[in-house]
């Protein structure tokens, strides 16, 4: 028998960086959350201990910072993609970066009526998620990109039901016509290309997702998250798949009855936990292979 060493990759992860673009009076912020990873022939760091080939995580991180001069003008997406195509093309032990972003937005402040020109109040509301993935030199050299969203918190309070469930000697659960549907989407989604308008598209497809949420009437929430993905993919030929996690954020209607009360579906106890867990990925039939698109660093994205 041999011991190996298997798949590994290291990088500076969480790097909290805030963009403030002050050309002008008034300012811009890029507030976003940046991983790095990088994967190549690290064996010997493991095995023997041999740094000569390990770039530190303190310089990932120098660059992560220098690079993002760029978020003046550049997307998270087209950002990302220039700090890994730097390590894979500049950096020769490496053969393969995955930068992982998180993008916090933040809303001008209004004060007196007016939106200020450098105060701005964080966005309580989701997250927008990128990831790319590099491989490769010159002409051999891929991109795989993945853009997304995280927390994103919504709730309707009809339109909802589940119903005609499989059931067996342990089903308690009653049928519902009308319900409260919540959940805080995460919604990731793959391109089969890097020539995209990256701002456009995310509020795209951003829109989709709470229109779909809001307009489809929903028998369940697999239902609801296979017409979003549906309705993305029909939308956005630049994607290729998109995957989508829901926890169903239970609100059982509250007994009022031991009050001598009617709740006709107006008091409800929202519960935390246990919730259930809907995921589902949609894709086209034709979508070239993901290769290393979802080979997570962080579990950030
Ligand atoms: O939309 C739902 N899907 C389920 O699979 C499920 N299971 C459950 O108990 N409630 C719900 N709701």
């Amino acid at each position: 028998m041999a011991i190996i060493l298997g798949d590994h990759q290291y990088g500076k992860a969480e790097n909290r960086i805030v963009r403030i673009v002050r050309d002008a009076p008034r300012h811009e912020i890029r507030d976003v959350n940046v991983s790095t990873a990088l994967r190549g022939d690290f064996a010997a760091a493991h095995l023997v201990g041999d740094q000569a080939n390990v770039l530190p995580t303190d310089t990932q991180k120098q660059t992560a910072y220098a690079f993002a001069k760029r978020l003046g003008r550049d997307s998270i997406e087209e950002y990302g993609l220039a700090l890994a195509r730097h390590f894979v093309d500049e950096v020769s032990p490496v053969t393969g970066a995955r930068i992982e972003i998180e993008d916090f937005a933040w809303t001008r402040a209004v004060v007196d009526g007016v939106e200020h020109d450098h105060t701005w109040v964080r966005n309580g509301q989701e997250v927008r998620t990128a990831s790319v993935t590099v491989e490769g030199r010159g002409d051999a050299q891929r991109a795989w990109v993945t853009g997304g969203l995280k927390d994103l918190v919504i709730l309707k309070s009809t339109g909802s039901e589940f119903r005609g469930f499989y059931e067996d000697e342990f089903t308690i659960l009653e049928p519902t016509t009308d319900r409260v549907m919540a959940t805080s989407l995460t919604a990731r989604w793959r391109f089969g290309t890097t020539q995209v308008a990256w701002d456009e598209l995310y509020a795209g497809v951003r829109s989709i997702l709470v229109d779909r949420f809001a307009l489809v009437h929903s028998l369940a929430l697999q239902q609801t998250l296979y017409e979003m993905g549906r309705a993305v993919l029909e939308a956005h030929e630049a994607i290729v798949e998109i995957r989508l996690s829901a926890p169903n954020k239970h609100h059982f209607l509250y007994d009022l009855g031991r009050f001598g009360l009617t709740n006709h579906g107006e008091v409800y106890h929202a519960d935390d936990r246990p919730y259930g867990l809907i995921q589902a990925s949609v894709t086209r039939d034709d979508a070239p292979d993901p290769g290393p698109a979802w080979h997570q660093y962080t579990g950030l994205v």
